[in-house]
């Protein structure tokens, strides 16, 4: 079989994304893959937060349109990056890895968070971490923050700022986890629904979706499908203040989700059978929509 064609975005967490599918795929069905780095547009304007693009995956328009025109056979993403409602020519053909979903801070003089001095500025561009970190310590200064891992943490010296707040998996698979000052809890900051997966994205029609299906990992599959489910349910942009969390234990599903209601943090719990995926995603998200 010819070398199949990555293509992901041009960071060192991207390359160290593929370079896991990459060896995945070879080990488990012995082909050879490449990488066809991209630049997407949140690559490119650094200067925007997050939080004022007008659309969803800013991460991954340009690797899509890769797909498309056949210059790349499968694309490699985090999953958090990809907008819960997908254009119908793509699909997610597997969850290959799901890392530790939680947010952790790194502070300037590594103390935790509740020893973070008063009005402590904390640094993130992600809406979520903000809400969740003034609803843990409402004195908390948030300070808009952009760039990949190793500028986000540079900025703690070069903006200073007391310390910013990350994904523990971006810090693991970059080994720079040796920074982390705190691990908040899922329930202290739900997660980001997709938090900490690595997925593979192909056409709808690719030839090679039954081939790479074989390396989803089915757990992780059901949990993030669960959290995008939800976040979907509740239109919610990947942009958005809501977390969601979902863990699987056999044939049983725990998951829980929190939005920002006016000036409230809102929470909602649900626990039932996998086979009924649908409606608790459903039931999880009505809880919140009231
Ligand atoms: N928002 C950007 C982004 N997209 C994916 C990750 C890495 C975490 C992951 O794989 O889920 C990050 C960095 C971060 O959230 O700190």
């Amino acid at each position: 079989m010819k070398k199949l064609r990555i293509g992901a975005r041009d960071s060192k967490l991207s390359r160290i994304q593929v370079d896991i599918v990459a060896r995945k795929i070879k080990q488990t069905l012995g082909i050879e893959c490449e990488f066809v780095p991209i630049k997407t547009k949140g690559d490119i304007d650094r200067t925007k937060s997050l939080k004022d693009f007008k659309s969803p995956g800013v991460f991954v328009k340009e690797i899509e349109l890769a797909l498309l025109s056949r210059e790349i056979d499968l694309a490699v993403h985090s999953l958090k990056d990809l907008p819960c409602e997908m254009d119908s020519n793509f699909e997610i053909v597997a969850v290959v890895e799901r890392e530790d979903p939680r947010d952790v801070l790194v502070s300037k003089d590594g103390v935790g968070f509740y020893q973070l001095k008063p009005n402590a500025k904390i640094g993130t561009s992600s809406l979520r971490r903000e809400v969740h970190l003034k609803n843990l310590r409402e004195d908390i200064q948030v300070v808009n923050i952009r760039g990949n891992i190793e500028t986000r943490l540079s900025k703690i010296e070069s903006e200073g700022l007391d310390g910013v707040v990350l994904a523990y998996a971006a810090l693991k698979r970059l080994n720079l986890d040796s920074h982390v000052s705190y691990i908040f809890d899922v329930n202290e900051i739900t997660p980001c629904p997709g938090q900490g997966a690595i997925c593979i994205e192909c056409l709808k029609d690719s030839p090679y979706k039954s081939i790479l299906s074989k390396i989803n990992d089915t757990d992780a599959y059901i949990q993030t499908q669960f959290e995008r489910l939800v976040l979907k349910f509740l239109g919610g942009g990947c942009h958005s203040s809501i977390g969601v969390f979902c863990k699987t234990d056999q044939d049983k599903i725990y998951a829980f989700a929190s939005i920002l209601r006016g000036d409230k943090l809102v929470k909602a719990s649900i626990e039932g059978d996998k086979a009924d995926f649908l409606s608790l995603a459903n039931k999880l998200s009505n809880m919140l929509k009231s």
